[in-house]
């Protein structure tokens, strides 16, 4: 009888250490031919790192990694792929001036020339079910589309290990649904696959194992069909999930934040414009707005923070100021703390410390400067509270903010905004890439400041989230606002007529009844 073969990946005693945290350790995990495997963990247990270090894009300190058998050192991506391991990162890497054939050309060894090339990728685009015009520019690209230009780009190079990092976190749940297919068919032709996911239930409908990090550690492994959400959370969290306590809305709270007849032309010319829009938003509410991204938050999100300055003072109106020609920091102390959906760039400086990105947004209402100097003392406080209270898993409030994961970093910019006691907070995405334990607390969160009186709008597409936090929901859908329906009173399946910008009244101008409810 033949020896069995040898599984495709294995690991054995894979350490990696930053200067602050031991991000890896003692790592050992095998995966076979056609296997699709889990990755499991909390926020910072070192999930992205060691398939940074799977594809060679991160060195480890310690351990070794076998291929086939064969012992192998991966020092770069080019080896990672020569040996056929491909990766979909988190972030897209996709140069937005090109076409999609010119951005697979890009990674691929040799020069094919680009119509045969073309040929190729609408080939496999087919097999896998995965559309993909090669002449089109990336840039008029939906995300759902971008993302399989990632895929189709891995697989022109045949892989035998396909590394997929929170994948689904930016994809409806249609688009969800078609990834797996395709993920499904690609296991059943032998390939492997390693995914990351922070949703427990997707994992459970696609994955047939799954390892657990802890702390940087395998702290269990499991098989997912055999798992609840309950029970994968315990082994990644070693306690039970927390149950959100959400009471009714105060009634009467006072308006404080009023969107009236708010329309703006965006900058961008694959943005899109918004067509008069109607909310209020009171004191002691949720606000939840749903949609599938594009179709306006981002230039909702802009004309309220005041990163766009529009035409008008009126349309935007913060707690009883006509606010919308007031800069970003003249609406911040009026009163407004605001969450952007981009944690680097816009969220945070990625360079800057943590400290330094506090002061960055808290200054004038956490008190962090003094007779026109920061406060330095105050400031670091003021960050290592937010660490504290947030359970931001980091060496301290002096590192960058760029060395976080993720889901730290969402847990630090949500906490540095709710630390400065808002009037008005609005958040998008809140819960993007946080692990189930700091999603449950984040929602808590949102909940507590809306008890302690605050007007809370939350963009999100989950709509599960929404349902779970939210007083009223309204639609987004190409640059219109539905009226806002108690969440009580509605359903999934109504928002989600809704979201294709159906619901009553949306013929181009907002209805009295949309008014009213709003
Ligand atoms: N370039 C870096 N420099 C310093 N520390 C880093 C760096 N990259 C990661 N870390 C740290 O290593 C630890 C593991 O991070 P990693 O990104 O692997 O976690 P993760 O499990 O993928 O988390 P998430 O689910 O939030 O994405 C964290 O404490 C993180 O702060």
């Amino acid at each position: 009888m033949n020896p069995p073969a040898p599984p495709r990946l294995r690991l054995a005693g894979i350490r990696k250490v930053y200067p602050t945290v031991v991000a890896n350790d003692g790592i050992a995990l095998a995966v076979e031919a056609g296997e699709i495997h889990a990755v499991l963990g909390e926020n910072g247990a070192g999930k992205s790192t060691l398939m940074k270090i799977i594809y060679g894009a991160a060195r480890p300190s310690a351990g070794e990694m076998w291929w086939e058998g064969e012992r192998v050192e991966v020092a770069n991506p080019a080896q990672a792929r020569a040996l056929g391991i491909g990766m979909v990162f988190q972030h897209f890497s996709l140069f937005e001036t090109l076409t999609v054939a010119e951005n697979v050309a890009l990674a691929l060894p040799g020069k094919p020339p680009l119509s045969e090339l073309a040929r190729r990728i609408e080939e496999v685009s087919q097999h896998y079910g995965l559309p993909v015009d090669p002449r089109r520019h990336v840039h008029a690209l939906s995300v759902g589309e971008r993302q399989r230009v990632e895929i189709v780009r891995c697989l022109l190079q045949n892989p035998k290990l396909l590394i997929m990092d929170e994948p689904t976190s930016v994809l409806t749940p249609q688009a969800v649904e078609k990834l797996f297919d395709t993920l499904r068919q690609l296991a059943a032709e032998g390939c492997s696959i390693l995914y990351i996911s922070h949703k427990l239930d997707e994992i459970q409908a696609l994955c047939h194992t799954a390892t657990v990090l802890r702390g940087g550690r395998v702290s269990g492994h499991c098989r997912p069909a055999e798992e609840t959400p309950q029970s994968m959370a315990r082994l990644m969290t070693g306690r039970d999930l927390p149950v959100c306590e959400h009471g009714p809305a105060a009634a009467g709270g006072e308006v404080r934040l009023r969107l009236a007849g708010l329309s703006h032309a965006s900058d961008d010319p694959f943005g899109t414009d918004l067509k008069d829009i109607h909310l209020d938003v009171h004191a002691g509410e949720i606000v939840g707005i749903a949609g599938v991204s594009g179709n306006g938050q981002q230039e909702l999100l802009r004309a309220i923070s005041g990163e766009d300055i529009i035409a008008e003072k009126f349309p935007v109106q913060i707690c009883g100021v006509e606010a919308g020609r007031l800069s970003a920091g003249r609406r911040r102390r009026l009163g407004l703390c605001f969450v952007p959906e981009e944690r680097l760039g816009r969220g945070t400086v990625p360079s800057m410390s943590l400290t330094d990105n506090a002061v960055l947004t808290a200054a004038r209402n956490a008190r962090l400067v003094h007779a026109g100097f920061v406060a330095f003392g105050r400031a670091r406080r003021f960050a290592a509270e937010c660490i504290a209270r947030f359970d931001v898993r980091c060496g301290g409030p002096q590192v960058e903010a760029e060395s976080l994961s993720g889901g730290n970093l969402q847990k630090f910019i949500v906490g540095r905004e709710m630390l400065q006691a808002p009037r008005v907070f609005v958040c998008a995405q809140p819960t993007w890439g946080v692990d189930v334990g700091a999603a449950a607390f984040i929602r808590q969160a949102i909940i507590d400041l809306r008890n302690r009186g605050c007007a809370v709008l939350v963009v999100s597409e989950e709509l599960d989230e929404l349902f779970e936090i939210c007083d009223r929901i309204a639609v987004m859908a190409q640059g219109r606002l539905s009226p806002a329906r108690p969440a009580a009173e509605t359903g999934v399946e109504n928002i989600g007529l809704w979201m294709s910008g159906l619901w009553p009244g949306a013929d181009g101008s907002a209805t009295e009844t949309g008014r009213a409810a709003a």
